[in-house]
């Protein structure tokens, strides 16, 4: 795998370390996280066949997870230890952020209650988004899809926890235990309503390598940043593409935008992001939800709506509801929460349905 895409690979990692955060300072409840998270640790390291690349990603996830190793290199939750949080407005960032996805995907799914879906997460890292999703909706099918390594460790993280196993509908299997065992194995999981595709999306060119999809089934596609990591024409190319093999589908992309202003926020997070080899190259030329939504009106997404975050944070959340994240815990930096939160954008855009986003939206 080249470095560049190791390097994309590993910005899971920080979605993981600030779901983790929230989670535990009940912005958000998640039952399979702290098992999904011992099991992203425990194979992680497995996959790693240097003793010198081991010591130093485990230095890495330790800062992030510090207080879920053990002495034995195994990742548990002991109240015991010292555990890494986020700060309040991470936390908060995180919170909306999951939220708005959510509030998105509960619409759709209740408006297809009584009929067969899917959804597919492009990039789905480590998220336990589709296993709550299938514990609570008995007529959908999860297909997600990663780069083959982020596939094989969460495929054995969910093999490994009977709690994993039985909300995906997998059975036991035997356990690779060297490296080579593990790094030679399948990184695809199969059941009848869950199914991990490792492939590298810049290379879907045909449905036949997404055999668990029906096209013809009501379908949501979300990519809760993902696509910003590829080259504009690759993920153009992966949009227009899911565009013209889906029948009837709802796209949600959730990305990062640069912004307009000079010496703006996109240039800076250009700059803390290239500090660790991460590359963003959509973030300053679709930089505002203006541009986003004129990129997908040329790739043929007729139906777009698209709002910034600090328009959602205000305008899809129940007061009642704002008031008890309020109580979680200080925020004295609004303005920043607000500076973060214009820019992150949600993108959700319908085609071959009448359903549309039944939530107000800035364009
Ligand atoms: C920031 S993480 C987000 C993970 C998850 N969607 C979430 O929000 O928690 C980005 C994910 O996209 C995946 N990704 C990026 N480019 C990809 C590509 N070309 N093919 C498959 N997966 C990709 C990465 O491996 C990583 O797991």
């Amino acid at each position: 795998m080249l470095q560049q895409d190791q390097i994309t690979r590993s910005t899971d990692y920080d979605a993981l370390a600030c779901r983790f955060s929230c989670h535990l300072k009940r912005y958000l409840q998640d039952k399979y996280l702290e098992a999904i998270i011992s099991g992203t640790l425990k194979y992680q390291l497995l996959a790693i066949d240097s003793e010198y690349k081991r010591l130093a990603v485990r230095r890495q996830l330790s800062k992030q997870f510090f207080g879920l190793f053990d002495g034995s290199g195994k990742a548990k939750l002991t109240s015991k230890l010292p555990v890494v949080l986020k700060s309040p407005v991470i936390n908060r960032g995180t919170w909306i952020r999951t939220r708005a996805i959510d509030l998105v995907l509960d619409k759709w799914l209740a408006a297809k209650a009584a009929t067969p879906v899917q959804i597919i997460i492009l990039g789905c890292g480590s998220d336990t988004r589709g296993m709550r999703l299938l514990e609570n909706n008995s007529n959908l099918t999860v297909v997600e899809i990663d780069f083959e390594e982020t596939c094989r460790i969460k495929k054995y993280s969910i093999l490994d926890q009977q709690l994993l196993r039985s909300v995906v509908g997998a059975q036991p299997e035997p356990e690779p235990t060297t490296v080579e065992q593990f790094n030679a194995s399948s990184a695809a999981l199969d059941t009848p309503r869950y199914h991990l595709v490792p492939l590298d999306l810049r290379q879907l060119r045909s449905m036949t390598q997404l055999p668990a999809v029906d096209p013809s089934l009501p379908t949501l596609v979300l990519s809760e940043c993902c696509v910003c990591y590829m080259e504009d024409v690759e993920s153009d190319r992966v949009l227009q593409f899911l565009r013209e093999n889906l029948v009837e589908a709802v796209l949600v992309v959730y990305d990062p935008i640069g912004g307009n202003s000079p010496g703006h926020y996109g240039e800076i997070m250009l700059k803390n992001l290239s500090m660790r080899g991460i590359q963003m190259p959509s973030l300053l030329k679709y930089s505002t939800i203006e541009k986003q939504h004129e990129r997908l009106q040329k790739l043929g997404f007729e139906s777009t709506n698209v709002s910034d975050l600090s328009y959602i944070y205000s305008h899809w959340i129940p007061e009642d509801e704002l008031a008890a994240i309020n109580r979680l815990e200080l925020l004295d930096e609004l303005e920043e929460l607000n500076l973060i939160n214009r820019h992150y954008c949600l993108i959700v855009s319908s085609w071959g349905s009448t359903w549309r986003l039944p939530l107000p939206s800035q364009i």
